[in-house]
């Protein structure tokens, strides 16, 4: 049975709302999918809701709706001013304004009789211990006789592991969309296991969206310098202005330091491209000092600028064996089939490069490849392709102004900066729709004779912008 964690059931989320399917209509889909399974096993009896402050006890306000003819009583495990949720305070207020009968839990749980007791305290929001009034409303539905029926998760238990210390002992529940992995570890807690449909298309599944970007940017108030990620980028053989352009997509993706290393002889040339760059002279026969330097890097972006040949190509084999080599994001010549075991890589290559290397792009052979090479291939183009060899995820962001030279080096920065404080998968994901987006926030402003520059200047844009999509 195919699972989704809740971390990604989070980004689904998200994503849903930025495809225009709200989360207000998944939360109707939810509660009234709850309320026909109740309703296909029960005649109208009497049923007590347990609702928490978030979107798991929404789903119980929406389902106390469908309820037709039952007599619905709503514990709220709080105040009703502390709903975390615009949607399920909605919910909440319709409930109110219909003249539900709903009592507000500080402390005290009242004396309760019920055939039916519905679990909507938590689900996939849950994080550690069970708290306060959680904990005692958990032992008093364990201890009641009535039918137990658990939204989404029962109350406690880890939506992905199954593992949980206190948690509700549901006969029923009714999960959403699909079944969380813990859910089918723990069957004691969970009773007979319902999936409801809530009009999620399978391919939203595996679109790059705002969600995958939120997922990966992390900003840490007291951060000191250097928290935010540490990138070495090497390359510029033959070419200037492809690793300027790759340091300086890392700094606006988020980075705090990027160490940008190129040929003796354009060092200066690079660095008078910009002030925010750190140049410094590359050896490639000098791996000692590289894999000195590479002990203070999160990252190392490896391939921009340099024409394909047998001395770098031998250059990347070592340097990627180096001890404190990491993560490394591979972009043009970089590219390679021989990734050591150990060494989280994001390839990046566009078709024709892809094509001289591993053969065919077609889907499976570019999920054959991440499999063999054990590293997640960011095919460009129209859609990327985005894969680990499992899992596969398509980004449909940018335009045909992005066919302009150097939007795959700015790619590869951001891939870079993300990767510093985040896996390969999604990095690659978040980093390939930013990428886009900022193409078309390029074209709004300028149609398709944008530059790679521009590009570079509408990545902290793009960010921001999807870091405001609530
Ligand atoms: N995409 C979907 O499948 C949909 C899921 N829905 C439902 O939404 C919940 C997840 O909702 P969320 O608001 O993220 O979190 P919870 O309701 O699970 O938790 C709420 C709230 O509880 C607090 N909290 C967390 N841990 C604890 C704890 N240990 N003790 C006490 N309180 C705790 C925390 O502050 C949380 O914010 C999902 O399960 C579905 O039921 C959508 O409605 C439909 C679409
Ligand atoms: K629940």
């Amino acid at each position: 049975m195919e699972t989704i964690t809740s971390e990604e059931m989070a980004v689904l989320d998200i994503n849903c709302e930025y495809f225009g399917l709200s989360r207000l209509q998944l939360m109707e889909n939810a509660g009234r999918g709850l309320a026909e399974e109740i309703i296909k096993r029960f005649k109208p009896c009497k049923v007590v809701i347990f609702a928490g402050l978030g979107n798991n006890g929404g789903d119980a306000f929406v389902c106390a709706r469908f309820l037709r003819n039952f007599d619905v009583e709503v514990f709220l495990l709080g105040r009703s001013k502390d709903i975390k949720t615009e949607i399920a305070k909605r919910n909440f207020d319709i409930l109110k304004k219909a003249g539900y009968k709903i009592t507000e839990i500080r402390d005290k749980i009242p004396e309760f009789e019920a055939d039916i007791v519905i679990d909507g305290m938590l689900g996939t929001g849950v994080r550690g211990k069970l708290r306060g009034i959680y904990a005692k409303s958990v032992e008093v539905i364990n201890e009641s006789k009535a039918f137990k029926i658990a939204v989404d998760v029962p109350t406690g238990l880890n939506p992905d592991t199954g593992e949980f210390e206190l948690c509700v002992k549901a006969d029923l529940t009714v999960t959403f969309h699909k079944p969380k992995p813990g859910l089918l570890k723990a069957k004691d807690v969970v009773g007979e296991l319902v999936v409801k449909d809530i009009g999620i298309p399978k391919s939203f599944e595996n679109l790059a969206g705002v969600g995958d970007v939120k997922k990966v940017y992390k900003r840490f108030e007291s951060g000191h310098k250097g928290v935010h990620g540490r990138i070495a980028v090497i390359g510029g053989i033959g070419y200037t202005g492809a690793v300027a352009l790759t340091s300086l997509a890392c700094y606006y993706a988020g980075a705090d330091l990027v160490t940008t290393l190129v040929p003796k002889d354009i060092k200066n040339v690079v660095a008078s491209f910009s002030p925010n760059l750190i140049v410094r002279e590359l050896d490639l026969c000098d791996l000692s000092s590289l894999n000195e330097l590479m002990k203070k890097y999160h990252v190392a972006v490896l391939g921009m600028g340099v024409e394909r040949n047998d001395e770098f190509t031998d250059f990347v084999e070592e340097f990627l064996k180096l001890e404190n080599v990491k993560k490394v994001v591979l972009d043009a010549s970089a590219i390679t089939k021989d990734i050591p075991e150990g060494v989280e890589c994001i390839m990046t290559p566009h078709a024709g490069e892809f094509r001289k290397v591993f053969g065919e792009p077609t889907i499976e052979n570019v999920m054959k490849v991440a499999k063999e090479t054990n590293s997640v291939i960011l095919l460009k183009g129209r859609e990327d392709v985005i894969t680990d060899g499992e899992r596969v995820r398509f980004n449909r962001t940018g335009n045909a102004g992005m066919t302009v030279g150097g939007t795959g080096d700015v790619l590869a920065g951001v891939a870079g900066a993300f990767f510093a404080l985040n896996d390969a998968f999604w990095s690659a994901s978040a980093s390939a729709f930013v990428n886009g987006l900022a193409g078309d926030i390029c074209f709004e402003e300028k149609g398709y004779n944008f530059t790679a520059v521009d590009l570079l200047e509408k990545i902290p844009i793009a960010i921001k912008r999807c870091l405001e999509f609530v």
